[in-house]
């Protein structure tokens, strides 16, 4: 059958979708452009912001580089990018400058040809029959039309302008962590666990030509207190991350009391892990808050399994899942006790809120000693079975070190038999005294 003749109206559709089409791509490519730009100049001023101190102990505000006119490395930085932003808007806004103009003189144009030639049918110097009510009526339905499709102008624009910021942050919320929290079905055991390393290998996927452990194998008993000694750059943290199951072996084996670590439920493995790390990280929240994060509320067994059927469903073996949503918030007493153990109540009684008070974004209200005891606390507080100490008293002052070192020893002296202990740190005579064994990473 042959195809039916192609209508004019097919045409102008085609050319003005492709049209659309190209144009839309292009606007795409331009916002997203200036998204990247805008995100680049934020990141300059959050680390500017964030590492002030360093900024100005540097004279990093005052360089006067050649294109930054005397106001400073950031600012030249933060500049370049707003620049680059800036230059990708004007391209915007003179397409959309250029649309507009186009669609208001076609319009103009469309307006004049239909009055010209409607008012000459009107007046009766065509062969059609015009009457001018239908000439009004048919100029009012134009510009009807005509304002709709300004309007969906207007609306494509903002839409596109939309998409291009949707699809920066679906390209974040769509990234997958490569070891999903839920993996591993196996619960964890009673009392403390062992953990150990056999033949481990392992390079960081940006790193692959640089082994870190080659072959590294040792065993932390169970209620054991072992500190590793290494000197900067051996591995050390990397073994915490291994741990904690932030990587995987690239070959070899960690094992938790002897069952391959990749077998043990990751969220509720790493709910019995305590850390305590030399970048110690506290949040913009209360005291309170930061000493309990991470814990959930509590409840009764039944309204726990009430909340983790809401999760997945509960059968037979869903004991890990119901003892996760058991809760495990402490009592206020409970945290005085751990904080007391942390040596962190002292001053925190002294705080106009107690432990209500506000810290400041990064816990900036707090010196860095005090940062490190609600560390150790809210490690203490998660009741571990296991206590990842990762120079855990590196950032602070001669002053303060005694107090943190008391703090450690003190949490180390409490969970001793019930919890086993990794200690990390760059020298021997830092963990010499009391513990089992020290063991060398240059070994
Ligand atoms: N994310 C990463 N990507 C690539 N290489 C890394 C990464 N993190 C660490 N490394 C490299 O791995 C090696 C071991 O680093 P790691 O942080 O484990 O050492 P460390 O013994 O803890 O050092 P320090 O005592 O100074 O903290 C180093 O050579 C380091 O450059």
């Amino acid at each position: 059958m042959a195809a039916p003749p192609r209508h004019p109206r097919d045409d102008l559709e085609t050319v003005s979708s492709t049209h659309a089409a190209t144009l839309t791509s292009h606007a795409g490519q331009v916002n997203m452009s200036i998204r990247v730009s805008m995100a680049d100049a934020n990141a300059v001023s959050t680390e500017a912001l964030r590492n002030i101190r360093t900024v100005r102990s540097f004279g990093a505000d005052l360089l006067d580089a050649e294109t930054g006119g005397g106001r400073g490395k950031e600012v030249t930085a933060f500049r370049q990018h707003m620049d680059t932003a800036l230059k990708n808007g004007m391209k915007d806004s003179y397409a959309s400058a250029g649309v507009t103009a186009i669609t208001q003189y076609v319009d103009f144009a469309a307006t004049i040809l239909i009055l010209w030639y409607g008012g000459y049918a009107v007046l009766g110097y065509g062969q059609t029959d015009l009457q001018i009510g239908n000439l009004i009526t048919f100029n009012l339905y134009w510009n009807m039309l005509n304002t709709a499709t300004t309007n969906l102008n207007g609306m494509l624009n903002t839409l596109v302008k939309a998409a291009s910021a949707a699809q920066r942050v679906f390209e974040i919320i769509d990234l997958e962590p490569d070891i999903p929290a839920d993996q591993g079905e196996k619960g964890m055991d009673e009392g403390p666990c062992s953990i150990s390393f056999q033949e481990v290998k392992f390079f960081y996927p940006m790193r692959p030509d640089a082994m870190v452990l080659n072959g590294l194998s040792f065993t932390v008993g169970a209620g054991q207190t072992v500190a590793m000694v290494g000197k900067s750059g051996a591995g050390k943290s990397t073994l915490v991350g291994l741990m904690l199951r932030f990587y995987d072996p690239k070959g070899g084996d960690v094992l938790l009391n002897g069952c391959p670590l990749t077998e043990y439920n990751l969220r509720l493995y790493r709910k019995k892990v305590g850390v305590v790390s030399q970048d110690t990280q506290v949040f913009c929240r209360s005291i309170l808050d930061n000493l309990t994060y991470g814990l959930e509320g509590g409840g009764d067994v039944l309204q726990a399994c009430e909340r983790a059927a809401e999760v997945q469903s509960c059968n037979e073996d869903c004991q890990w899942r119901c003892e996760m949503a058991l809760g495990d918030v402490p009592s206020m007493e409970e945290i005085e006790k751990a904080a007391e153990a942390a040596s962190a109540n002292d001053f925190i009684q002294q705080l106009d809120e107690k432990y209500n008070s506000m810290i400041g974004e990064g816990g900036t209200r707090l010196s860095g000693g005090q940062r490190q005891r609600v560390a150790i606390a809210r490690a203490l507080l998660r009741r571990p079975k296991l206590l990842l100490l990762d120079e855990a008293k590196t950032p602070v002052d001669a002053e303060n070190e005694g107090k943190v070192q008391k703090a450690l020893d003190d949490l180390v002296h409490s969970v001793h038999g019930n919890c086993s202990v990794v200690l990390i740190a760059h020298r021997l005579s830092t963990v010499i005294g009391g513990h089992r064994r020290n063991w060398s990473l240059d070994a």
